[in-house]
């Protein structure tokens, strides 16, 4: 009998969300102790995707082992409008998210835009995403006390990058992923097309790709510009950008698909957003760090958006209107 070829142990460092999600929950439950009573998240849940309601119920869990208070409100379709115009006025409601997808058309971007900005803890309305493609960090302009509200997962995903020391913090904010190429793979509104931007903003040089071709998002040479540009690759595939890149984000959301782990450089740190499991199991031998899931540090930064809702009414005093428009500033963290 000939005794089994042992493998080399792989160098590979597997890094659960959880411990990111713990780091952060430290933040939160600092911000927690200023307010006077518990904050309270809205969920709205109108559609029948299993996936949808497991979120809901792992937020749900998140909020009431950290003290915010949490309800699901369970509708049908038709009155999902309705519902949210209801928790819109409700005092007694601080944050608000609407589970998608609901009717798969424009209807939905329809809804998302008629959560009051206040109660937006997913960061969904207009201005929020105008500013995040613009690099415009505040809401009350030069005064810089209200922050904008940035989008749940792909956010996650920076608080991962930051938590596995790949922004550096030596340089400015808003430089720190200078000379780091990321591909991205999934360019949904939702999640992939702003990542892919925030990420730029920060300085990377990003490849963002999708069944429908890759896109390349920078800050121009020497990040001359201050918010980034895009342009096409016309011709060009996953297997010519993942190469030069030494971190790759997936969010496929088909249990099909299997990342090619033969095209990664040697080292590279990857991290998979989607709910199904992108990256083969042989990603352990080229990566030097991988991350298989995030929706623990997702619900997190949800509940750390429903603070910073929270504290930038507090400061209302100060009228945030026409801030939109002036030109950002690179000096505040995400
Ligand atoms: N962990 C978390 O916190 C969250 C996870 N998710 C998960 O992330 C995944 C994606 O979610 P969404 O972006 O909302 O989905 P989506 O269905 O809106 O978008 C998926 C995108 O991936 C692209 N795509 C599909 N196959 C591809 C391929 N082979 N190569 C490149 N691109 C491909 C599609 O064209 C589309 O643009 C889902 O599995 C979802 O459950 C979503 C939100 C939060
Ligand atoms: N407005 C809106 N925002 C969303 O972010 C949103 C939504 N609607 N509709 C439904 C999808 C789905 N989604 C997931 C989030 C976390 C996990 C997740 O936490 N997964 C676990 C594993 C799941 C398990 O334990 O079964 C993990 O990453 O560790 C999955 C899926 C958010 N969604």
């Amino acid at each position: 009998m000939s005794a089994p070829i042992d493998k080399p142990p792989s160098s590979c460092k597997v890094m659960l969300s959880k411990n990111v999600a713990n780091h952060l929950l430290s933040e939160v439950h600092e911000g927690l102790k200023t307010l006077e009573k518990s904050p309270h998240l809205v969920g709205l849940l109108a559609n029948n995707d299993p996936a949808a309601l497991t979120y809901a119920q792992m937020t749900q869990k998140t909020c009431e082992d950290n003290g915010f208070k949490y309800t699901m409100r369970q509708v049908s379709r038709d009155d999902i409008e309705q519902a949210i115009l209801n928790a819109n006025t409700d005092n007694n409601v601080d944050g608000i998210i609407v589970y998608y997808p609901i009717f798969g058309t424009r209807q939905d971007q329809y809804l998302q835009q008629i959560v009051d900005m206040t109660k937006d803890v997913e960061g969904l309305s207009h201005r929020y995403i105008f500013n995040m493609y613009q690099n415009i960090r505040f809401l009350d302009g030069e005064a810089k006390r209200q922050k904008s509200i940035l989008p749940c997962t792909p956010l996650a995903n920076i608080k991962i990058l930051e938590y596995l020391n790949i922004y550096n913090t030596i340089l400015p904010y808003g430089n720190r992923l200078f000379g780091h190429t990321i591909c991205v793979v999934n360019r949904s509104e939702v999640v992939g097309r702003p990542l892919a931007a925030l990420l730029a903003n920060d300085g990377a040089c990003v490849y963002s790709v999708d069944i429908t071709g890759v896109q390349k998002f920078t800050r121009g040479e020497g990040l001359q510009k201050r918010t980034h540009e895009v342009v096409d690759l016309e011709g060009k595939t996953l297997k010519d950008v993942v190469p030069h890149c030494d971190v790759v984000i997936t969010g496929v959301p088909s249990d099909k698909y299997k990342f090619d782990t033969s095209l990664l450089r040697e080292g590279a740190v990857c991290v998979n957003f989607s709910s199904e499991k992108n990256f083969p199991h042989e990603v352990r031998d080229k990566a030097s760090l991988f991350v298989p899931s995030i929706g623990k540090v997702t619900i997190v930064v949800l509940l750390r958006n429903l603070l910073r809702l929270i504290q930038n009414k507090r400061m209302d005093d100060v009228k945030p209107a026409e801030a939109t428009e002036r030109p950002g500033t690179l000096e505040a963290s995400s």
